[in-house]
């Protein structure tokens, strides 16, 4: 089914090759030439916005993107992928100088963080980033526009720009980009200072010495990563029985267990039935999730990170009727429609994984539509990567997913401690665990926890997406000494032997 959508995608391409053709089409379309009113108009300049506002227009068509923060990028950019990520390579860092350049012969008279400097560093890489994007806007001739948009009508943004001022915004196609925002807890106030979001997380004047984390999901488990390593002791209190309940269970055992070794502490099946912020401190009750005896923890910041909700706030959709589902996602089809002829969602605002490659993957795939093009995500084909240390990537199916689906399955597995470079480099924790649909050796799902798994993945992600076996990966030629080699290794104890273990 992957490679009939690949090659349905490649017809597409060609069918529109011709740059001379492909103008008549848009013309017997009705798109615009040279009036005021835009092909597409974009609300939202996250990745999935900013993303399909310039394959728009590289696609010929004319194109204004409305963003409301600012500067673009989205959360992503400003606060989240981006700057988490730099305080995760920050911090790991110090924590490597801390504990293991010595064992490598290197040696300091003393190693201490100068947060500031951290924090400059992170806020360098966001603000060159961002910016950026500016430059590629005006590269590529999209138009922006700084403010808040609100539909007036299905073909009408009104816009208050940010400089105070208003304007409108008209177009022919107009997606909806608005991404999400943090899920609050009941009882609960975030203040960014004591009580905080990912937001606040990334911004901390000091290394709290307590820090609690509500839910050991991707954000709580980063960040409490960035902190651990800097100082703070990090709590993390989660609903459910596991951490990352998406994860296979096998790799997050492995993956907790690692965590704990970094002293990170869990308290599992465990739920904040209040905080208290009157005191100098912050005071949490806590209480088994199936009900029980209370207990009590104390704090410096608590960090809530139980999950993100869709973002549609003043967008005022009910005014032009389009629908959302219960948890305030909007509704499209496969070619990201909406019930409202001309209006289309991407991202994080509808259904799906709330990650920025799926997001930019869905930009690009409805600007295509739009263009008369053949677009197309496979969500079954998304990576999935926790920037912990190690890593952990994963793609397809976990284990349990496929004994629940009823398939005949193999398992293959590989441990980065017989991988000569994962030892060379004194850095081998982890394992490679496939699994492929017995009778076919085709490959279903690949789980790798590594410190460079989030690269590594894309070499299961390529494989599964062009239908590959076990066996095609373990007699693909491997350079040595690389971590890849365990991805080899891996796959060969799927359909056959590993070598080195
Ligand atoms: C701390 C953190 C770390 C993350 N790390 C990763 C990661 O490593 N990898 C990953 O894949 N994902 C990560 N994510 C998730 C990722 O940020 C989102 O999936 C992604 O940003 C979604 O893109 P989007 O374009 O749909 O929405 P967003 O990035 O949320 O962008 C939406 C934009 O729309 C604007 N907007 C909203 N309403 C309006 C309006 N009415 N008018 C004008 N503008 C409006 C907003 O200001 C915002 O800039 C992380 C998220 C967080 C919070
Ligand atoms: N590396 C990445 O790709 C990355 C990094 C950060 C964020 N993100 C994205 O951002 C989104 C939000 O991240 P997140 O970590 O907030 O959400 P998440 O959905 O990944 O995890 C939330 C966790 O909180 C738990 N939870 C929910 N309510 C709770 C409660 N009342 N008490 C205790 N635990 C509770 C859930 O069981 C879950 O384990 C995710 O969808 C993720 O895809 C991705």
């Amino acid at each position: 089914m992957a490679m009939a959508s690949l090659a349905r995608r490649r017809a597409g391409t060609l069918l529109s090759s011709s740059s001379r053709k492909y103008s008549s089409i848009l013309s017997r379309r009705g798109f615009a030439s040279g009036s005021d009113d835009n092909d597409v108009v974009v609300i939202g300049g996250g990745p999935g916005g900013y993303v399909a506002a310039i394959k728009a227009a590289q696609l010929g068509l004319k194109t204004t993107c409305i963003e409301k923060r600012g500067t673009l990028g989205g959360t992503c950019l400003n606060v989240g992928c981006i700057p988490s990520k730099a305080l995760l390579h920050s911090s790991h860092l110090y924590h490597e100088a801390k504990h293991s350049f010595a064992n490598h012969g290197v040696k300091f008279a003393s190693v201490e963080v100068d947060l500031p400097a951290m924090m400059g560093q992170k806020d360098k890489a966001v603000g060159n980033l961002t910016k950026g994007i500016e430059g590629l806007f005006k590269k590529n001739k999209v138009n922006y526009v700084k403010g808040y948009g609100k539909f007036v009508s299905p073909s009408e943004v009104s816009v208050d720009t940010i400089d105070g001022g208003n304007t409108t915004v008209k177009g022919k196609h107009i997606i909806i980009a608005t991404g999400s925002d943090v899920k609050s807890l009941p009882g609960i106030t975030i203040d960014e200072e004591r009580i905080v979001s990912s937001t606040g997380a990334l911004t901390l004047k000091e290394i709290p010495q307590k820090l609690v984390v509500i839910g050991a999901g991707y954000i709580g488990l980063e960040m409490g990563s960035v902190w651990g390593r800097l100082g703070s002791e990090v709590t993390v209190v989660e609903f459910a029985a596991d951490i990352v309940p998406s994860m296979d269970g096998e790799v997050r055992k492995q993956f907790q267990r690692g965590l704990e070794k970094q002293k990170m502490k869990f308290m599992l099946k465990t739920k904040v039935v209040s905080v208290d912020t009157t005191g100098k401190g912050v005071k949490l009750t806590l209480e088994p999730a199936a009900g029980g005896k209370q207990t009590t923890l104390e704090a410096d910041v608590v960090l809530v990170s139980a999950g993100r909700v869709p973002f549609t706030a003043g967008l005022e959709l009910e005014k032009i009727g389009v629908e959302t589902d219960k948890g305030g996602r909007i509704l499209v089809n496969e070619r990201f429609a909406s019930n409202v002829p001309g209006v289309y969602a991407i991202g994080d605002v509808i259904p799906g994984p709330m990650l920025a490659h799926k997001a930019e993957e869905d930009g690009v795939a409805c600007v295509e539509y739009i263009a008369g093009k053949v677009g197309h995500v496979d969500y079954d084909m998304v990576p999935g990567v926790c920037y912990t240390h190690p890593e952990v990537a994963s793609v397809g199916k976990t284990e349990e997913q496929a004994k629940a689906l009823g398939v005949e399955y193999r398992v293959g597995k590989f441990p980065f401690m017989a991988n000569s470079r994962a030892k060379a480099i004194d850095d081998a924790e982890g394992v490679v665990k496939i699994i492929a649909e017995k009778e076919s050796d085709r490959i279903l799902g690949v789980h790798i926890m590594a410190p460079n798994a989030g690269e590594l993945i894309h070499e299961a992600v390529l494989a599964m997406q062009y239908g590959a076996s076990s066996e095609d990966v373990a007699r693909m030629c491997h350079a040595h000494p690389t971590m890849s080699e365990a991805v080899k290794e891996a796959a060969m104890a799927t359909y056959d032997k590993p070598i080195h273990i």
